[in-house]
């Protein structure tokens, strides 16, 4: 049974995990349980802005937990979801490699919620995300035609972890910018450990699925705080067919903050993991919208329908 407020854990104290703690924060039916890191108990000091807040390597220190937010790097999902999913704690990734390897995790993670009465929100950010959704929902309004996901100018946290998880990185910022109609170039912008081999970085970034398919520059640089910006944004455009009348046109644009935005989806779905879905996997086109709001069904209707 879900408490009231919805006890939350952030797993992974990054980008998105800290925008996580504000969004649980500002949420009127959530409370923050506490953040799980992998070294919470190693003795480094905590950043000042943790005081006061439990952190913890083993969320069994939380107490009850309702829905943990798994805030680390995408390629870590598959390992960690399960071990929240067997305790009964939903919860909330926001995985964004996209095709085989989404259906994969959601598949995998289904079957482990329906055994263990838990759900997982699988693919809960704004990419694969809510423009997951809004592709959907063009694709009803006009069956036929072409959607063009256009991406940035913006960094992409997906693509800079990718980046900096290379041997001889230290940071890494991958810039996306978009040359139209779905296409992007990648600028990817490393911070080198002492000695690393510039040539064996570029070809292990220009060779990962996150890059390969995209025409990508990679450039050292002397610092990487120098050049962060963590603003992003789409403009997502759809020509298609409504019927049998041509020419329909459909844009939707927004300009972000890109951890921001990701925390308040990944918490709006901890919502509905909670309280509305039953056991197993879903990805956001799969949730009723209604389902991220808080309130009454009733008041919700009356006030968006
Ligand atoms: N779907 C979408 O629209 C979006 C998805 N994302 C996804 O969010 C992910 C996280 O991004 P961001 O917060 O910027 O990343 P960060 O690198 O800032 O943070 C990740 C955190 O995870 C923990 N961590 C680091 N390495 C590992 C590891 N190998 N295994 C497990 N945990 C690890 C660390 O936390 P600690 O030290 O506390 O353990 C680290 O701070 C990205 O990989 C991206 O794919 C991001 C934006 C949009
Ligand atoms: N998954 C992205 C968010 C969507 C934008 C994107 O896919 C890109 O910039 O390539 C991210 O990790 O920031």
């Amino acid at each position: 049974m879900a408490t009231t407020p919805l006890r939350i854990a952030v797993v992974s104290y990054g980008n998105i995990g800290r925008a996580a703690i504000e969004a649980v924060q500002a949420a009127s039916d959530m409370a923050l349980a506490g953040v799980v890191r992998r070294r919470a108990s190693a003795g480094q000091p905590l950043p000042p802005e943790l005081t006061g807040i439990p952190v913890v390597d083993d969320v069994a220190k939380l107490g009850h937990v309702d829905v943990a937010l798994l805030c680390g790097p995408t390629r870590s999902i598959p390992d960690t979801a399960p071990r929240y999913l067997r305790q009964g704690i939903h919860t909330v990734d926001s995985f964004d490699i996209h095709g085989a390897k989404l259906w994969e995790l959601r598949q995998s993670l289904d079957a482990i919620g329906k055994q263990h009465a838990s759900v997982a929100v699988v693919s809960a950010g704004w990419d694969p995300g809510s423009d997951s959704v809004m592709r959907t929902l063009l694709l009803a309004l006009a069956p036929r035609g072409l959607t063009y996901t256009n991406f940035g100018p913006g960094m992409s946290m997906g693509h800079s972890v990718c980046a900096k998880s290379k041997p001889g990185v230290k940071d890494a910022l991958s810039m996306t910018i978009p040359v139209g109609t779905g296409v992007h170039r990648r600028m990817v912008y490393v911070e080198l450990e002492p000695g690393a081999n510039f040539a064996a970085v570029e070809q292990a970034i220009k060779t990962d699925e996150y890059f390969a398919h995209d025409d990508t520059r990679v450039f050292a640089v002397p610092s990487i705080d120098a050049l962060k910006d963590m603003g992003h944004g789409v403009l997502m455009q759809r020509k298609g067919v409504s019927g049998a009348t041509h020419n329909q046109l459909f844009e939707f644009r927004m300009t972000i903050n890109n951890p921001a935005l990701t925390a308040q989806i990944m918490v709006s779905c901890a919502r509905a993991a909670a309280l509305r879905l039953q056991p197993g996997a879903y990805t956001m086109p799969e949730i009723p919208p209604l389902d991220l709001l808080p309130g009454s069904r009733e008041d919700l209707i009356k006030a968006l329908v």
